[in-house]
């Protein structure tokens, strides 16, 4: 079988070796003519699928995106055509959400608070979302969520409005799809109307998709706001950020909040897995022993950490710091958030670091948080 996969895939060849030959292609230029006798097509957020694209493929079997949104699909061109198409549900969610913690630990360091005295609104409890929320709920912080879609659904969680989370709490983070139409559309949810109404001192976090805040009107507010710290991995017109508005912001990363090698992996397999089921191949568990050890791959905890050791323990982990400084100096060259994504090393997910702890303080919480061995 002829695989075309994106060339940010980590581990695609060795997992689909099996099912055929992959070769890989730079997913935000790939052509009709390269897609040409195809009979499975693998790609990431960056790739339109769509009529331009299969406009000169008759064979196409199988289409998968390592990602979990999937506003780059013309997923009802693909059901016309009756190809079989497969997303990578919750994959990077782990990652999304120790990302989101992390900032949110980074914003307490630069501001000279506290993450625990604040309350945390989550909007879109999907699985990005809930990890954030578990994150926050392990280390003792309120959480409040907004879902009305699973609200809806009969989900038993409380929920509230949007606007009763602008109104009450101290940090807004966003976790929904984007959406043009349908009950809840998500474009610009976040608008100059909803950006002014943000508590004082609030921080903004958006590690789904840039069009869910008006980037023009996060602008103009946050020009009258200093109080207001803000937290973007995703922008909108990527992968051309407002040139403007990257200086007002406090953490800026390059659309990389999924990137654990964790999350990319578990994207690749479960395409696999996707793939196996159409050919009707028994799937194989093909993550096990994928994934490297961790550079440091035990620490040993001397005393309950406070919040600034929490921190430096998550930058063993994931230093955020590093990608900002990375995507401030680069996203403005010709290619340069591209090539940030595409470089970018991969992090481990909090489960990467095993924890031992010394006598006499419990760090169950760090358990819940992720990180492995905590209890040993
Ligand atoms: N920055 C990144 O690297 C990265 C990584 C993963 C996902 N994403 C983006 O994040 C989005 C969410 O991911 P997920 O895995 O949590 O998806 P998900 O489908 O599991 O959850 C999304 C949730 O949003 C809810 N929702 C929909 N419209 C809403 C609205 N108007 N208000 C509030 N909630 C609403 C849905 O009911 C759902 O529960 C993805 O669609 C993707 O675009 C970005
Ligand atoms: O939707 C997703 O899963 C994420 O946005 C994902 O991390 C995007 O990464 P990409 O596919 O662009 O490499």
């Amino acid at each position: 079988m002829k695989i075309i996969a994106d060339e940010n895939m980590p581990y695609v060849e060795q997992v689909f070796a099996d099912i055929g030959e992959v070769s890989l292609v730079n997913g935000r230029q790939l052509s009709a003519e390269q897609l040409e006798g195809a009979d499975v097509l693998l790609v990431r957020s960056v790739t339109q699928v769509n009529a331009q694209l299969l406009a000169h493929n008759d064979s196409l079997k199988f289409v998968g995106s390592a990602t979990i949104g999937t506003d780059h699909i013309d997923a009802q061109l693909l059901a016309q055509k009756g190809i079989p198409f497969s997303n990578a549900p919750g994959c990077n969610a782990i990652a999304v959400g120790e990302y989101a913690f992390i900032a949110m630990l980074e914003l307490a360091a630069m501001t000279g608070s506290s993450l625990k005295q604040r309350t945390v609104g989550i909007v879109g409890a999907g699985n990005t979302g809930s990890q954030v929320a578990r994150c926050l709920e392990a280390y003792g912080v309120k959480t409040l969520l907004c879902d009305p879609v699973q609200a809806a659904s009969g989900d038993s969680r409380e929920f509230h409005t949007l606007d009763e989370l602008i109104a009450s709490c101290d940090v807004i983070s966003l976790h929904v799809p984007l959406t043009k139409g349908g009950i809840e559309p998500t474009w610009y949810l976040l608008d100059e109307a909803r950006l002014s109404a943000l508590k004082p001192d609030a921080w903004l976090l958006n590690c789904c998709r840039g069009e869910v805040i008006d980037n023009r009107a996060l602008f103009r507010v946050k020009q009258q706001r200093a109080d207001l710290k803000l937290v973007l991995d995703v922008w909108e017109g990527e992968p051309n950020p407002m040139p403007e508005l990257v200086p007002l912001v406090d953490i800026a990363t390059p659309h990389i909040a999924g990137y654990s090698l964790e999350g990319k992996a578990r994207g690749t397999t479960m395409l696999h897995s996707a793939l196996s089921q159409v050919l009707n191949i028994e799937p194989e568990n093909k993550l096990d022993g994928l994934l490297p050890v961790h550079v440091f791959s035990r620490i040993k905890l001397e005393n309950q950490p406070d919040e600034g050791a929490l921190l430096q323990l998550c930058r063993l982990i994931y230093d955020l710091r590093d990608d900002d400084r990375k995507f401030r100096a680069n996203y403005a060259l010709a290619g340069g958030f591209d090539q940030l994504r595409k470089n970018h090393t991969h992090r481990r997910e909090f489960s990467a670091l095993a924890l031992v702890k010394g006598s006499g303080f419990e760090v169950d919480w760090l358990t819940k948080l992720g990180f492995s061995g905590a209890s040993l």
